[in-house]
């Protein structure tokens, strides 16, 4: 099987996104979400972008935010890619000036595979647990026999993942990379240097 990429999101310091990055994320994620504990300002987020040494993907993270809005950051912010993690429809995710991946919420008789084919122009798909009224960073698992064995695009998988699941969760999904915000925390945003080396030896040996 192919080496598991990993996403530690949800960055609010510098010194969470340097671990990261040490310990061989593949990425780091950044939320524009102002309802988020994890939101970070312009600032905070520039900080930690000019940070990150090279070959470590850079992902803004978003929820039903506006065209505009999102122009505004990525005219300051060298940003590698967006996420989109609310309601957007296919249109609203095309047409910005970086390639995006999508998250949808899985729940129940869902067809998981139709929807990844509406975001045809996606780079990716994020499957999240479906939690009634909360976007994501539920740090709940859902149940992973949802996810179709075929899949149109790359599948990032999200949700309530931690040091003691990741494992399984590769096993029974196979995912092209696995993404963690609550599961390496000791505070909302606020990162375990311990947890998240713990966390990436974990995928990288799975
Ligand atoms: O982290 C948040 O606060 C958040 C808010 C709104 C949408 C998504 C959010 N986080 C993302 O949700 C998944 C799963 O997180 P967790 O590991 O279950 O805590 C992940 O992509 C987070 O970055």
């Amino acid at each position: 099987m192919a080496a598991v990429r990993s996403k530690i999101c949800g960055i609010t310091r510098v010194e969470d996104a340097l671990v990261a990055a040490e310990a061989g994320a593949d990425a780091i994620g950044l939320v524009f979400y102002p309802q988020s504990p994890r939101a970070v300002t312009l600032q905070q987020a520039q900080a930690i972008v000019s940070a990150l040494p090279p070959f470590v993907t850079t992902v803004g993270l978003f929820v039903n935010a506006s065209r505009c809005d999102i122009g505004e950051i990525l005219d300051v912010l060298p940003l590698d890619l967006l996420q989109f993690h609310g309601d957007e429809t296919p249109a609203d995710c095309d047409g910005h000036r970086r390639p995006y991946i999508k998250a949808l919420r899985v729940r129940p008789g869902e067809d998981v595979a139709a929807r990844c084919l509406e975001y045809r122009n996606a780079s990716g798909i994020l499957l999240d647990t479906y939690v009634p009224g909360v976007p994501g960073g539920t740090g709940e698992a859902f149940d992973w026999s949802l996810v179709p064995r075929v899949l149109p695009k790359p599948v990032i998988l999200a949700g309530g993942l931690t040091v003691r699941n990741v494992r399984s969760a590769i096993a029974q999904v196979a995912p092209y990379a696995v993404d963690v915000s609550g599961g390496v925390e000791v505070g909302k945003g606020v990162k375990d240097a311990e947890k998240i080396r713990a966390f990436i030896r974990e995928v990288q040996s799975a």
